[in-house]
Order: C-alpha cells, then structure tokens, then sequence
C-alpha cells in the first residue's frame, strides 16, 4: 500500500534515512533478491514523500578513492591565483558552462559566499551565443578533466539505477517505466564543483541561500565539513527553528536541519521535475548552505535531469494514487512543461554575470 503524507501520522524523525543501493546492483532475479529490490524501492518512495532528501549508500557502487580525488582537483583548482581560474568565466562560453567568482551567484537576491565551476552535457553544433549551448572549460589541473568525465559517467548510469527503482517504489508498470525512461535517459545533465570559504559574520545572506533544486535527482558529493548543508521540514505548527544566527527564510512553519555528510554516501535530493511527476505527492525540499566553519568547503553536485527535450507531466502512476484521495485533498493537476524550455528560463536567459541562479517562486 503507498504512503502519502496524510497517512502518516506518527512523527517523523528528524534524522534523514539512509539508503543502501546494493541490492539494486544484483543483476540476479532470484525472489530473495527481488524482495530487497523491492524493500529498496519502498524506502525511496517513503523517503521521497517524507523528506525528498535522503542519502544514498553508494559503497558498493564506487570506489572512494574516486570521489576523493575529485575533492583533491577540485582543491586544487580553486587554490589556483585568481587570473588562472578567470580564464574560465562563464562569459567566454554561454553564461553557463564555466568558473564563476566568489559572490557572483545569487539567490534570493543575496551573493552566495561560493565560487564555482559549472559543467553541462556536451551539444553537437555548440554555440556560444546561444544559452546553455556552449562548450565545457576544463582547467589545465593535470587528470581533472578525465577524472571528472569518470564521475559523469557513474553518476548517469547511478541516475537511471535509482530511477528505476523509484518507479517500481510510485507502482508503475514496466511499459510506464520504459516511457519514463526514455525520458532521463540522455540526461541534460549538470554537474557543479563548489569552494565555500568560511562565510564572514557580516556577510549579508549566505554560502548558498536557500533553494529547491530544479531538476530530477542531485546527488551531492561534499568533504567531510560539518554544520553546512541544511535541508527544511515542514512542521505544521511549529515555527522556524534557525541554527545559523540567520532570519528565519519563508513564512512556512518547519525545522532547518543539517545533512552532514556520511562515510561511503552521498546525499541526494528530487527536485522539481519529480513534484510535476507524482503531482506533488513528492515534494523537492529547500535546503542551503551555511559554513561558519574555519575551513575552506568542496562540494561537487551532480544533476542528474530529463532529456533536454523530455515532456513532462503527471506520470499515470501519480494520477491513479491521486484518484484514491478524497477530492478535497487533491492537488491542481501540474501544467506540462518541456525540461530544456524550463531550464533556459531559469539559467539560460540572463545574459548578465550576476544572475538569481535559483529563484524559488
Ligand atoms: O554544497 C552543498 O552542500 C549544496 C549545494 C546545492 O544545494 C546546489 O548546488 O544546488
Ligand atoms: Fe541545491
């Protein structure tokens, strides 16, 4: 049976589930298997109508040298003078693909306190003039570009392996799957390496303000820094809570929490295409980051989102759990939206290098 939200009615931890892919990885179809598959595909699901941020035990999957040595370049890159890593700006290429200095994203209206380095899958007949259409600039780091391009490729297939086990976790049928499938599978994917110095105390907003991520699936790699990632539960009834000596963001009542990272996971959180999706059975979680430590942070997110040409809308699935609900719970059936048109609107259009990266209205 599914769970919605208005099922649950004992208290949700505080803490976020942690989730072992490993059984998603056996290739066996022995029906012990298929249980844990199964079991898998249910705490998705649970964990994407209660939190929509989770973490993911990715041991079995990768190596964690891997990921270590990503922190390692990308450490590397941002050590590097301030003219070196310039020659990367995003205003070379498309606005997009590229190095972006200290305080020149915004959201919300405020700098963040990070600098950046974007990435984005690849196009045939780039062109730099038109958004989002540019080509990637790789820093000279020796090995950063082929150890990154590794990562892309993990990152993709863990995409569809995750995917799939969500859809088996929202009920769908294998043709409803192969349909969703053909839409996330050449994903326009994104991936981020981010440099969070320590945020100032008179610095007005924060190391990266509060924000839905817009797409599918991210999952986020980040050093070992505590106290940083915080990720908002609604709580009816009870008023914002704020660790970080910050005003309390959005007038919605629930609790900041912090996601620190956890030895062989990574986090992961659904994002906006997965609310149109299931109409709004899940819902992707505000979060954002607050470093007041003395360190200097690495976090490398990886989007993994639909096709740039994917029509989404409600899955049949989110439709027949929605027919089971008295009327008046009923959400407004989601609009349809192609992803690629969606993502211009929010990255590709603003032609200035100060730009509100995530606006959340
Ligand atoms: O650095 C982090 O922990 C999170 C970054 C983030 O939320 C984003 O880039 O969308
Ligand atoms: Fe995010």
């Amino acid at each position: 049976m599914m769970t919605t939200r208005a099922d649950i009615s004992s208290p949700v931890l505080d803490k976020l589930p942690i989730i072992d892919i490993a059984p998603l990885l056996d290739d066996d179809a022995a029906p012990r298997t298929r249980n844990d598959k199964k079991k898998t595909a249910e705490a998705l699901h649970n964990a994407c109508v209660n939190y929509g941020f989770f973490y993911l035990n990715i041991a079995k999957y990768v190596n964690p040298k891997g990921p270590e040595e990503l922190m390692r370049l990308g450490r590397e890159f941002f050590g590097l003078p301030q003219a070196e890593k310039d020659k990367l700006l995003i205003s070379n290429q498309d606005y997009a693909r590229g190095y972006q200095r200290l305080k020149e994203n915004v959201t919300n209206g405020k700098a963040d306190n990070h600098e950046g380095l974007d990435f984005y899958r690849p196009v045939e007949n780039s062109d730099k003039t038109k958004p989002l259409w540019g080509e990637n600039q790789w820093p000279s780091v020796p090995t950063f570009r082929e150890k990154y391009e590794d990562w892309v490729d993990e990152m993709k297939k863990l995409g569809l392996i995750v995917m799939e086990a969500m859809a088996e976790g929202l009920g769908m049928t294998k043709d409803e799957w192969e349909e969703l499938r053909a839409q996330v599978d050449d994903s326009f994917w994104v991936m981020r390496v981010i440099g969070y110095p320590p945020l100032p105390n008179d610095h007005d907003g924060f190391s990266c303000g509060a924000h839905k991520d817009y797409g599918c699936l991210t999952f986020l790699y980040a050093d070992p820094t505590p106290n940083a990632l915080q990720v908002f539960l609604p709580r009816p009834g009870v008023k914002q809570t704020d660790t970080s000596g910050l005003p309390a963001e959005g007038a919605e009542d629930g609790i900041w929490i912090t996601a620190d990272p956890i030895e062989g996971c990574i986090v992961c959180n659904i994002g906006e295409m997965w609310e149109i999706w299931t109409n709004g059975l899940y819902k992707s979680t505000l979060h954002r980051v607050v470093h007041r430590g003395s360190n200097y942070r690495v976090s490398i997110p990886f989007f993994f989102e639909p096709n740039f040409d994917a029509l989404v809308k409600p899955l049949d699935a989110a439709l027949r759990a929605r027919a089971l609900q008295p009327t008046e719970n009923r959400e407004p059936l989601r609009s349809p939206i192609v992803y690629g048109e969606f993502l211009k609107k929010k990255v590709g259009n603003n032609f200035t290098t100060s730009r509100d990266r995530y606006s959340i209205n």
